[in-house]
């Protein structure tokens, strides 16, 4: 089983060095731009994919590897009142919606992470986001789901399994802080 979990690992990140790279180009360029124009990164997902929106966002206002300057990076996933709030009143589906129609300027980069590419409550921020002036990143997989249509760049991870999506987000995760640091 260990032997084939990892192998499962390894063929999914040979289809995304055979297909993804120019896609992941573009995202370091989108991630990069938005912040040297002095703008910031929103960025949710549910569940695993909430673990890696904070953990992205933390390295941008922590750090990556380099000591840099601080970097404005927030997770939608993290403010308990607000999402308790915003559930109980509005109902679940609006918890990120919300929050970036609070937060975001025009410029700022709505990152939304879903490895089904339909999770209602990203669709639903990826749409304010845009009626917001911002640039959308979607990371997804399997056939990229609602998203394909929703964001400026969706990158669709080549699998059809969770788990193995969720271990390319955070690695392109890393890519992105990667571009970032060669700038700083
Ligand atoms: O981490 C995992 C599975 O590896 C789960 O917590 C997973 O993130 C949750 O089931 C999410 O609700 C899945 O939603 P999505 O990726 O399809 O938007
Ligand atoms: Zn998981």
């Amino acid at each position: 089983m260990i032997i084939q979990q990892l192998k499962d690992h390894q063929e999914t990140i040979q289809r995304v060095i055979d297909t993804l790279v120019p896609d992941i180009e573009r995202a370091c360029d989108l991630m990069t731009s938005t912040l040297q124009h002095g703008k910031k990164v929103l960025i949710a997902g549910n569940g695993g994919s909430a673990a890696d929106a904070q953990h992205i966002a933390a390295e941008l206002s922590g750090r990556y590897v380099k000591n840099r300057k601080a970097l404005p990076g927030i997770a939608l996933t993290t403010d308990t009142s607000a999402l308790t709030a915003i559930a109980n009143d509005y109902g679940y589906d609006y918890v990120f919606a919300r929050q970036v129609e609070a937060l975001a300027q025009p410029g700022d980069l709505f990152i939304g992470i879903s490895t089904s590419g339909n999770s209602e409550v990203v669709l639903r921020a990826f749409a304010t986001a845009r009626e917001m002036g911002c640039q959308t990143l979607g990371l997804s997989g399997r056939d990229g789901g609602r998203m394909n249509g929703l964001c400026d760049l969706n990158i669709v991870v080549p699998s059809e399994l969770t788990a193995r999506i969720q271990e390319v987000h955070i690695l392109i995760g890393h890519i992105l802080c990667q571009a970032i640091d060669d700038l700083y």
